[in-house]
């Protein structure tokens, strides 16, 4: 019996290949594997992990072990007779009690399951192409042999010397139901799709607190309707879902596996850290080991970062580093045991050395590349810019955009909040609260300082609910009376039902600013153009305290049925006729159809009387005549009133989404300056279309969720320039507001935000690190007459 015994060689430094970080001080592979494991030096590299059949180069006689070496510790000898001695132990990865040949060569009746394979070889695409399904993601890597059929792995080469035993992977153990549980195994799974198959980070976490498995509301999901391009692009699973836990493969068939709200929430946590940190985390390792992260297999890479993020970030002690290894193991096999172990123990011994190599340690930053060009100036600004971006983990591209912009201090101000767990706010659902007592507010000063105080009242007996809940929570300074700030417990909240009941909905204060900019009133006819998931909708619902209408449309369908089914709970689905349109389209038929009615002259009075009694039963005010009127058209033949022109219109463009990078926190990775380009033509386009369905005398406001001039203050320049017959209106509000905000509800004299969020020009912008809000922007125009 003949075993491979290889030396390891000395760590170089500051690298490490497999065999420097094998713990035992022997290592069996396949002889087939040797020439590929060891470069030049004689060191090992974890390129023994994906090896290529075509590539296979002859095989060097074996050095052979002349001690067998002893059992391993807690197994014991089963004293077999045969030509195989066997041994008993736990398996730390499945938890049980196995058993398998003591020199750990394939063992039959221990590594049949392996051998299943799909039909593909390993070599033919990325493996990003082969396996998005799910499932056993490593089926396809047993390379097939001239016959097609899956070839055995072998590590020690005795088992069968003809045919030559093939380079050799081990492919992963199914995966046990324990391991499949674990929040780091399901963390390094939803870290994948985000990475390979674009998952939306604030989606494949799931809401703590709400059944696996159910679709969520909108408005349950804390990463908020933060609104993006991205939202669109995932209509399968749409903003309301809720993570499904991945379905387990095995027993009799698949079933999905509950979570515990704890793993839930560190499952969140580890998604959303290492997809933030993911380019500081990939500098680290690859300065701990022979392989960028790019190079390795992506399950691998995954874990490295994992492991690395634990350390440094959430200060993991060393010894807890082993779940990762075993983790390795499962999702990449026994060798990437070694490797990940070896990168994990180096950087812990560095880390606590105070030598980990991180790019502030370094005196000029040597990785990155993207984006690089794009900086200029010398090569020294291009270094610090990249040292800059490395440290804060964001693109090249962005991080000399907020330098030039916001100043060395500002922009790390940004870099830094982006990175911190973001601040949660609630809108308080104002439907709810006590209605105003009949026959107070016969004046309007009066009626709107009844409504302030129900609010306040509402708003404070909310408080002390959340308070007696466990969650630290405190009035919105921006929005008081409608607005939550939570500075802990917003899984608590959730828990305790605040949001189920609809007493509060996720929602940041920015969204809340540029509907407190649109003022809608009661009875007014609102089109919001952009409308899902419906986060704006239903505060402008609410402010218009359920009298009035609002048409909401938007591109994606699936995205609406959600805005549909939020706007019932929240009681005001009689007032929101939802179409899934794209806004471009709409207007155009909207203009043809006013020029059609135009046409056809003024209605009867039997009709018009109809028109105005089925107006008034759907709640609507006697406003909604006045737009037939102001386009002439025949009442008789208006089948879609909200097919005209509106009061008030919401347009709330698909954007880059910058100022919401601490909440999505994939975005920074999705996003480029091309895009960027692309998406300012697409809101000149929606910003005419919009345009051409605003009543004279009616309001538009145009917002984004993203901190970018190009997208901003020139999209809104532009457009006015195009558009003599709109003015621009300053967010300090109208002529009569005064300063001082009184707390509770909008009322005439009121402004219609915080001057604290008023750019000089006039606009609402906040900003992250400014604000400790989202980053936005609103502008409100003013059709003339
Ligand atoms: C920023 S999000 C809107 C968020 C929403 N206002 C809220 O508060 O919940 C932008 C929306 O624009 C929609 N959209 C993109 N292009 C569109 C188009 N051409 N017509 C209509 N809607 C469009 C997207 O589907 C997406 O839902």
């Amino acid at each position: 019996m003949k075993t491979l015994l290889l030396k390891c060689p000395p760590e170089p430094p500051g690298r490490l290949g497999v065999a420097a970080q094998v713990p035992r001080p022997r290592i069996l592979v396949s002889r087939d594997v040797i020439p590929a494991a060891q470069s030049d030096d004689g060191s090992f590299s974890q390129r023994v992990l994906r090896p290529r059949t075509a590539q296979k180069a002859p095989a060097p006689a074996p050095p052979v072990e002349e001690n067998p070496p002893p059992p391993k510790q807690g197994a014991r000898s089963d004293g077999e007779p045969g030509s195989r001695d066997y041994v008993r132990r736990t398996d730390s990865v499945r938890g049980e009690r196995i058993r398998e040949p003591r020199d750990g060569g394939y063992d039959n009746a221990r590594d049949r399951g392996r051998d299943r394979g799909g039909a593909r070889d390993w070599d033919d695409g990325p493996r990003r192409d082969r396996d998005r399904g799910g499932g056993n993601r490593g089926r396809d890597r047993q390379p097939l042999d001239a016959n097609g059929r899956r070839q055995r792995t072998l590590y020690d080469g005795r088992q069968s010397r003809e045919p030559p035993p093939p380079p050799t992977y081990w492919e992963p153990l199914p995966v046990d139901p324990r391991m499949a549980r674990s929040p780091r195994y399901q963390a390094v799974q939803q870290l994948v799709r985000v990475e390979e198959e674009g998952a939306y980070v604030g989606l494949v976490n799931g809401s703590p607190g709400l059944r696996p498995g159910r679709a969520a509301p909108a408005e349950d999901d804390p990463s908020g309707p933060g609104g993006s391009l991205e939202e669109e692009e995932e209509e399968g699973e749409g903003e309301g879902s809720t993570w499904r836990p991945r379905r387990e493969s095995g027993g009799r068939g698949p079933r999905e596996v509950p979570l515990d709200p704890r793993d839930q929430r560190l499952i969140k946590e580890l998604v959303a850290g290492v997809t933030r940190l993911r380019r500081r985390l990939d500098y680290i390792v690859s300065n701990l080991s022979q392989q960028t992260p790019a190079e390795m297999e992506s399950e691998l890479r995954q874990v490295l970062r994992l492991g690395v993020f634990e350390l440094t970030e959430r200060r993991l002690a060393p010894h807890a580093l082993n779940e990762h290894v075993q983790l390795a193991k499962v999702v990449s096999g026994p060798g990437a045991g070694s490797f990940v172990n070896g990168v994990l123990r180096s950087a812990a011994r560095r880390l606590e050395a105070g030598t980990l190599p991180t790019p502030e340690s370094r005196a000029s930053a040597d990785a990155g590349g993207d984006g690089a060009k794009a900086a200029g100036g010398s090569s020294s600004a291009r270094d610090a810019l990249r040292k800059l971006a490395l440290q804060h983990s964001h693109p090249n591209w962005m991080v000399s955009r907020w330098l030039e912009r916001f100043g060395r201090e500002g922009a790390e101000a940004l870099l830094r909040r982006n990175n911190e767990p973001p601040v949660y706010t609630v809108r308080i659902n104002t439907m709810m609260q006590t209605p105003l007592t009949p026959g107070a507010g016969s004046s309007s000063s009066s009626s709107s300082a009844a409504a302030a105080a129900a609010a306040s009242s509402h708003s404070d007996e909310l408080l002390e609910r959340l308070t007696a809940a466990g969650v630290v929570a405190e009035p919105s300074p921006l929005l008081p009376g409608e607005f939550i700030r939570i500075r802990s417990g917003l899984q608590k909240l959730l828990a305790e039902g605040f949001v189920s009941d609809g007493s509060l909905f996720v929602q940041d204060e920015s969204a809340g600013l540029v509907v407190s900019l649109l003022d809608p009133q009661p009875g007014e006819r609102l089109l919001d153009c952009c409308a899902a998931p419906g986060g704006k909708t239903l505060f402008a619902a609410a402010r218009m305290r359920g009298r009035g209408s609002i048409t909401a449309l938007d591109v994606s369908a699936p995205r609406l049925g959600a805005l549909r089914r939020a706007a019932e709970r929240a009681g005001v689905g009689d007032m929101v006729t939802a179409h899934a349109a794209d806004l471009r389209v709409w207007a155009r038929q909207v203009r043809e159809r006013a020029a059609w009615q135009a046409e056809m002259g003024p209605p009867d009075g039997s009709a018009a009387t109809a028109a105005a009694a089925a107006s008034t039963e759907r709640g609507a005010s006697p406003g909604d005549d006045l737009e037939w009127e102001r386009v002439g058209a025949p009442r008789d033949r208006v089948r879609k009133p909200e097919a005209l022109l509106y009061d008030k219109v919401l347009l709330d463009a698909p954007c880059t989404g910058t100022g919401v990078l601490a909440k999505r926190a994939d975005l920074r990775w999705r996003r480029t300056p091309e895009q960027l380009q692309e998406l300012t033509a697409l809101q000149d386009e929606l910003l005419d279309a919009a345009a051409s369905l605003v009543a004279p005398g009616g309001v538009m406001v145009y917002s984004t969720c993203s901190i970018e001039e190009e997208e901003d203050q020139q999209r809104v320049r532009a457009f006015l320039e195009r558009h003599p017959d709109f003015e621009l209106e300053s967010a300090t509000g109208p002529p009569q507001a005064t300063a001082a905000a009184t707390r509770g509800g909008p009322s005439p004299g009121r402004p219609w935000v915080p001057p604290a969020v008023v750019s000089p020009e006039g606009f609402v912008a906040t900003l992250p690190h400014v604000h400790d809000t989202d980053g936005a922007f609103a502008a409100r125009l003013r059709r003339r007459r």
